[in-house]
């Protein structure tokens, strides 16, 4: 499904560059994302996906541009990983809770939109690596986001268990309209799922509606051979130049 932008973004970045330890890891960043849209951010290793991420979350601060958020904006933010002391006594509702208190009702609820409705008295070390992953999806809606950020929420997941992932990630737009814009590796399975895919090297490279097209060259010099046709190659459109490998295989 395609989304139209016809209405205001939840959040736009004009121009943004970030520095870090002296390093500019982003320039010239024009990216938004619009209610109800899923945006897929793909990239090599240190491309400067999870930096962009973070500049929208606010926890880093742009060396240039700015970052627009709409009024009522309200981010939900699934991370990567969260390593627990597993010898900590810690039920999934008493986590949900924290740092602060949630009603049980709340906490019940957004396990039953991550789909784990059964699950809140069990504890948090016990959990798959996949519920783990769920209850940090129902940390992320406890306060009904409109956008749903997610940082390669699937790592450590097997196939199966990323596909599962994101079908939920779907379904949970699907029930409450959030707007989600993710980081991940598993690129066949979120490309499917996703609106728009949008290619970071540093800049943005290229962007648009994922297209199921076998063998695309820029696909592949960025991801190597593996993906046999069965992910997507976004239209491309460049209007700039620049040397990095996206460019070589064109
Ligand atoms: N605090 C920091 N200080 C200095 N450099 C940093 C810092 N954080 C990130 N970087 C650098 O910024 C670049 C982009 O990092 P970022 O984590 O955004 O990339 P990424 O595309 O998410 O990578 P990956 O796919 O490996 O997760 C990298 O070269 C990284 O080393």
């Amino acid at each position: 499904m395609r989304v139209r932008r016809m209405t205001a973004p939840l959040v736009e970045t004009r121009g943004l560059g970030v520095r870090m330890g002296g390093v500019q890891v982003l320039r010239d960043v024009d990216f938004a994302i619009a209610p109800g849209e899923i945006v897929t951010i793909v990239g090599p290793n240190g491309s400067g996906k999870s930096t962009l991420l973070r500049a929208i979350l606010g926890s880093i601060r742009p060396s240039a541009g700015r970052i627009v958020r709409s009024a009522g904006l309200r981010l939900g933010h699934v991370p990567q990983r969260l390593v627990l002391d597993p010898t900590l006594p810690l039920t999934v509702t008493r986590f949900l809770g924290l740092p602060r208190r949630v009603s049980v009702a709340r906490a019940r609820e957004a396990l039953d939109r991550a789909g784990l409705a059964d699950l809140g008295g069990r504890q948090m070390a016990d959990l798959s690596g996949g519920q783990f992953q769920r209850v940090l999806l129902a940390r992320a809606l406890l306060d009904a986001p409109n956008l749903l950020i997610l940082d390669e929420a699937t790592a450590g997941l097997d196939q199966p268990g990323a596909a599962a992932f994101y079908r939920r990630i779907e379904e949970v737009r699907a029930r409450t309209g959030c707007a989600v814009l993710m980081v991940s590796h598993d690129l066949h399975v979120v490309m499917s799922a996703s609106n728009r895919v949008v290619c970071l090297n540093g800049h943005i490279c290229c962007e648009g509606a994922p297209e199921a097209v076998a063998g695309a060259p820029v696909y592949r010099a960025l991801f190597g051979e593996g993906t046999q046709g069965a992910l997507a190659l976004y239209r491309h459109r460049h209007d700039h130049h620049h040397d990095h490998a996206v460019e070589a295989a064109e």
